[in-house]
């Protein structure tokens, strides 16, 4: 295509949020009229399927639930007043608790103020925490927060020292919406023994936000901790931002949390609309399915050229994958549905992958997320006349050229800034695309019960363990892994009593093994 059709082209395709300030380019996607005709059947059925969602249908089926994340930014949209009405009284409830703390009225015992947060969850109860962290929170916070958002024990000595001195003064979130994950279960137990190593009673620190009735709202009422906060069962983990998952902690951080959620409903108005050309996120699922011919046959690269949103392509890398990734469609077909998404941001990621990109396998298309705004103030200039934005933006343009020149497609968002209302937009704009694209391929992106096979195969292996020093602890001689196995009654599973044993010498865990570490047939093992 020559430089004045591809311009004309541009133009045909590029939509424009007034409000918001939001540009999306889909022109380097090479679709057609015809792709776009062909796709509209598709279309028409995927909006009457949000439709239907928004007024409360039960669109997770599976788990016989209703999708009412966009009811958290329009509460009037909710099926029901009571719905309504708790959406609101809890937006308001987290306000208030956010300006107690932060005017000192809720205090921790020993202290006037509370300065930190440890925020305790993962997957859909850290990653939009920690993406609207990165992308908001000012550069003095109320309260610093960090975060323990998986069960390694030196990640979670690396908060703990670095809080050494200011546990007396720091506030813990365990998140969790199930309030069972073996994860924030675990960095709860140890940081509540922290706090109790410095004679801190850990429940006047501590908040849950969780479903009412789960395990852990039982353990925070029952010990009494400083608040509980409601988690729905019709928001899930991965769109639960707006909810008291995202909501609490940017509150307590001093972000401007109704304007996320007006962002957001200003976002979903303009996804609601029918037609496709004036629907960004309906152009975003027809290039996700022209990319991918449906199939997700290319990833999604996410290059945002903003250190702030260094961790969008983290947070949509569980939105989409999680949600789109699934072996059956909705009619019980095999399909292997899914999208793949990585990246960092630009232009770090030119000076890393961004060769594989242009000149390599083409298995790919990209997203680029550009900011208008350089920064608040105005630039130095680094040449004459050129500043340092200037670069990032030429880097921007410059990769975009370069990759469409190689037949490697891209899409481009543009925001006028990185703000409450631009980020809640962003969120809602991709909830929105991944829903549609959802219809469009027929599966149900609400759920996610491949995640379970490896949740259910982690517990057995914790269970062979406790077989396994049983066995040893019965027995008084050196045994070999052959001789283990089937005195717990687990030949077949050697090879995963072999890891555990290896895992447990490793950490003087009183396992010794006897022999040729590289040779495991050769081993002995006794309890030293
Ligand atoms: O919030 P939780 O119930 O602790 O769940 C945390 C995460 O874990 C699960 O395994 C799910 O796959 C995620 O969708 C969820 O966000």
């Amino acid at each position: 295509m020559d430089a004045k059709a591809l311009w004309q082209r541009y133009q045909n395709w590029l939509y424009f949020h007034e409000g918001l300030g939001l540009y999306l380019d889909v022109s380097r996607m090479r679709f057609d009229d015809t792709f776009v005709d062909s796709l509209q059947p598709k279309f028409d059925q995927a909006f009457a399927d949000m439709v239907a969602l928004e007024k409360g249908a039960i669109a997770n089926p599976d788990e016989n639930r209703m999708v009412g994340h966009y009811w958290l930014r329009n509460p009037d949209l909710a099926p029901t007043p009571e719905l309504t009405q708790e959406i609101a009284q809890t937006l308001e409830q987290i306000e208030a608790f956010a300006e107690k703390i932060q005017t000192g009225a809720i205090h921790p015992p020993r202290a006037n103020r509370f300065t930190d947060i440890i925020s305790i969850g993962i997957g859909g109860s850290a990653l939009g925490p920690q993406f609207v962290a990165e992308a908001l929170s000012p550069d003095f916070p109320p309260l610093k927060i960090h975060f323990i958002d998986n069960t390694d024990p030196a990640g979670i000595d690396r908060i703990l020292t670095q809080l050494r001195n200011s546990l007396a003064s720091t506030l813990v979130l365990v998140i969790s919406k199930s309030g069972g994950t073996p994860e924030p279960r675990n960095g709860m137990i140890e940081v509540k023994k922290a706090y109790a190593g410095q004679n801190l009673e850990f429940s006047q620190y501590a908040v849950a936000i969780t479903s009412v009735d789960s395990n852990l709202d039982k353990i925070a009422k029952a010990e009494g901790w400083l608040a509980r906060f409601p988690m729905y069962d019709w928001v899930g983990g991965r769109t639960s931002e707006m909810s008291t998952v995202g909501l609490v902690p940017a509150a307590l951080q001093g972000i401007d949390i109704r304007a996320i959620l007006e962002g957001a409903k200003e976002m979903d108005d303009a996804t609601r609309v029918a037609d496709i050309k004036n629907n960004p996120a309906a152009l975003l699922a027809l290039s996700w399915y022209y990319a991918g011919n449906g199939k997700g046959e290319k990833d999604m690269v996410v290059l945002p050229y903003k250190d702030s949103l260094l961790l969008f392509s983290r947070y949509l890398q569980q939105l989409v994958m999680e949600s789109l990734g699934k072996e059956k469609d909705l009619d019980g077909n095999t399909v292997y549905q899914g999208i793949a998404v990585y990246g960092n941001k630009g232009s770090t990621d030119q000076h890393a992958y961004v060769q594989q990109l242009r000149e390599g396998v083409p298995n790919f298309f990209a997203t680029l997320i550009e900011v208008l705004e350089d920064r608040q103030s105005p630039s130095p200039e680094i040449d004459p006349g050129v500043t340092s934005g200037d670069y990032l933006s030429g880097f921007l343009q410059g990769t975009r050229q370069a990759l469409y020149e190689n037949h490697r497609d891209s899409i481009t968002v543009t925001i006028p800034q990185v703000n409450p209302r631009t980020v809640g937009a962003l969120i809602a704009l991709y909830e929105r695309a991944v829903g549609l694209y959802a219809s469009l391929v027929n599966i149900n992106a609400y759920h996610q019960p491949g995640v379970e096979a490896g949740k259910k195969a982690a517990a057995a292996i914790l269970d062979l363990q406790k077989s396994v020093i049983e066995v040893l602890q019965t027995e008084k001689s050196p045994l070999t892994l052959a001789e283990i196995a089937e005195k717990a009654g687990a030949t077949e599973k050697i090879e995963a009593i072999y890891i555990i044993l290896r895992h447990l010498y490793a950490n003087q865990r009183g396992v010794v093994l006897h022999g040729n570490l590289g040779q495991p047939s050769s081993l002995k093992v006794s309890l030293g």
